[in-house]
């Protein structure tokens, strides 16, 4: 919350309206008790009080107040547009950090997505994913990842071009973001023509239901691919890896896992979805011989 900075300004103002305030008083008081009858008209206003030179007449403790009322009213006149100046300034300063920060905050958005899709970019995903690796180990849950890449997509690039293939992606992603609902759920791009679903808290079967629903909501979408040999529409692999992560096992296994079972739905022949077939726990002495345990369709 920001708390607004006090003016010196508005505090001399202040100060300055009091003196002034109490002197005017006082000379009101004076001038109806008739004390110095002959100077009362000259009260209301301690600058002519000044002027005629009221100290020859009037009590030291009368004339004094009658001129520090007149400096006060000198520097409350003075001061009044310099207070104006300096709150216009301080609002022009509150607007201006009030754009930076949105500007900072559009930049920090920018700099974890992609351009292209609006997803989560690559390196997005790998900030995630360790802060979800060390909160599945804590909390002892499971952590799951979907690999995602559409089927022959350079042939769909070589038949509508190169365009077409931009919103074919942007269509894919948008499938993948609708499915993918929960908030702690990640979708991002993860190179290419692949995409990644993380997905905290949630079971190898909830996995394998997610990936259901994307192969389902693709053929209900039906983005037009006739030249495709697998579909008349668009369709994708699916890889999938599900782990009860342990704190200092490499995370990178949970990727490694889900590629394996992207290759084996490709060379499956594609439109499905390949996993392990064990939810298993990662130990960190397993972690040099894992990259070569081949899942399963
Ligand atoms: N339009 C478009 N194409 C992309 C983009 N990124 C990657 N590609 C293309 O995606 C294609 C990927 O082709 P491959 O890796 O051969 O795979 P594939 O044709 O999908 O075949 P399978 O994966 O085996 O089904 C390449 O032609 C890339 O140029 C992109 O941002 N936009």
């Amino acid at each position: 919350m920001h708390t607004k900075p006090k003016s010196p300004l508005s505090s001399w103002t202040s100060l300055t309206g009091c003196v002034l305030a109490v002197t005017l008083l006082l000379d009101a008081a004076l001038s109806l008790n008739g004390l110095v009858p002959e100077q009362a008209a000259l009260f209301p206003n301690a600058v002519a009080a000044l002027e005629s030179r009221a100290s020859d007449v009037l009590p030291p403790g009368i004339a004094l107040a009658g001129f520090v009322s007149g400096i006060a009213l000198a520097l409350t006149v003075i001061m009044l547009p310099m207070h104006h100046v300096y709150r216009s300034r301080e609002a022009r300063l509150l607007q201006e950090r009030e754009r930076l920060a949105a500007q900072n905050a559009r930049l920090v958005h920018q700099a974890a997505s992609d351009g292209l899709l609006g997803i989560a970019n690559r390196r997005e995903f790998e900030r995630v994913l360790k802060l979800e690796w060390r909160r599945a180990a804590r909390e002892r849950q499971p952590l799951s990842l979907l690999m995602i890449d559409i089927d022959c997509f350079k042939l769909f690039n070589d038949t509508y071009g190169h365009q077409a293939g931009d919103t074919c992606l942007r269509g894919v992603a948008d499938v993948l973001r609708t499915a993918a609902a929960r908030p702690g759920d990640m979708v991002a791009r993860y190179g290419g023509e692949e995409m990644v679903v993380l997905m905290p808290h949630t079971s190898v079967e909830g996995a394998m239901r997610m990936a259901e629903r994307i192969h389902a909501m693709l053929a209900e979408r039906a983005l037009s691919f006739s030249a495709s040999p697998v579909a008349q529409h668009v369709t994708v692999s699916i890889g999938v890896s599900s782990m009860l992560p342990v704190r200092n096992a490499n995370r990178s296994v949970l990727v490694q896992q889900a590629d394996e079972g992207l290759y084996t739905a490709k060379e499956s022949g594609r439109n499905r979805t390949a996993t392990m077939p064990n939810l298993r726990l990662i130990a960190p002495e397993e972690e040099p011989s894992l990259g070569s345990h081949r899942a399963q369709a």
